[in-house]
């Protein structure tokens, strides 16, 4: 039997923009699937069509095989959390996350509302407004809200995109923690790599409309589908087997097969191949250093220290493979 989110040749339109083209695939129930794209890709828009906040032009979204295309927003039985948690400013924590409680008694809303405040880390809040909490806090009670009457599943869209960097990273381990212990079902939409590595079992990467690849994070950075989705995970320089043999790269690639030097790819190593040192800059992890491979693409290698006299730098190549050539 079919089990969870079914979504098959989806298509979306605003007027001739075609947002989401032939979009399919699935969501296990208890599993994570992360929507992945640069900006305009369509990641709203399929989460909204999931919702059925828009209309498909084509294809279906199924819940355990059933069609929902009948069943109105409010009964299809999802939890959303957006960019902005959009609290209701007046009422305390505790009566936003009991919200979407009115079928249960008093006494049971107050358990429901303390065990979902200790599930995302705030115990005790129930009784602070919106407005006393921080950026990170109020996003974990939009998360508490949604996750309080048990949605089948739950839709994401950005939910940490206005917090800073650091408490991005932080509040991520924990979105994914909790997602995990809570055996949610979700969809969560982001454009932010790391963020989808973290938190979801598969990654979709959309481009245009379309889906590029469906695959776990792992498989997406060790063998990315297509030039396009090797480029949008970072990767600058595609290079030939032989290229990578100069670098010292010992494995082989099948006729047609380049390999992707995504990031981090390439690291410096006493023994390593010598090649030229362009450039060095810091990023908030380590040093990047641009790099002019043997076949003259520049590239970047990954050191946690910067190369005090750097006429020619090595790197030992880790370098990842990109299934298709041109
Ligand atoms: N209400 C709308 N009316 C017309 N076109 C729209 C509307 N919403 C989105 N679009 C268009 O649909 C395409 C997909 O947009 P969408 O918001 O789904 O992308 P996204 O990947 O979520 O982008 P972002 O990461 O910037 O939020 C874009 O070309 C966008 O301009």
């Amino acid at each position: 039997m079919v089990t969870g989110l079914q979504i098959r040749d989806a298509i979306v339109r605003y007027g001739s923009t075609v947002a989401v083209d032939g979009v399919s695939l699935d969501v296990q129930p208890g599993t994570v699937v992360g929507l992945l794209g640069p900006s305009g890709s369509g990641k709203s828009t399929l989460l909204r069509a999931i919702a059925g906040l828009e209309p498909l032009a084509g294809g279906s979204v199924s819940w355990d095989g059933v069609d929902l295309a009948p069943v109105k927003v409010f009964k299809r039985n999802f939890g959303m959390v957006f960019q902005d948690g959009q609290l209701f400013p007046t009422m305390t924590v505790a009566r936003n996350i009991a919200y979407g409680l009115g079928h249960l008694s008093k006494t049971e809303q107050r358990d429901r509302v303390a065990e979902m405040l200790e599930v995302v880390g705030l115990p005790g809040y129930g009784d602070r407004r919106p407005t006393e909490l921080s950026g990170g806090q109020a996003q974990r009670v939009a998360l508490a809200r949604s996750l309080a009457p048990s949605p089948r599943a739950l839709l994401l869209d950005e939910p940490l995109s206005a917090l800073d960097t650091g408490l991005r990273r932080r509040l991520a381990d924990d979105l994914a923690r909790i997602l995990r212990e809570t055996h949610t079902t979700a969809v969560y939409v982001t454009h932010d790599h790391q963020e989808a590595y973290t938190i979801a079992d598969r990654v979709a990467v959309l481009v245009e409309g379309r889906m590029l690849q469906l695959d776990d994070p792992e498989v997406l950075r060790r063998a990315p589908a297509s030039r396009d989705v090797a480029a949008f995970l970072g990767a600058r320089a595609f290079i030939t087997e032989h290229t990578a043999r100069e670098l010292g790269w010992e494995g082989t690639l099948t006729t047609g097969e380049v390999l992707a030097v995504l990031p981090g790819a390439l690291q410096v190593a006493d023994d390593g191949a010598e090649v030229q040192v362009v450039d060095q800059g810091y990023t908030v992890d380590d040093v990047e250093i641009g790099v002019l491979l043997p076949d003259g693409q520049r590239a970047v290698v990954s050191s946690p220290e910067r190369l005090d006299s750097p006429p020619s730098g090595s790197a030992s190549p880790a370098a990842r493979r990109s299934r298709r050539n041109t």
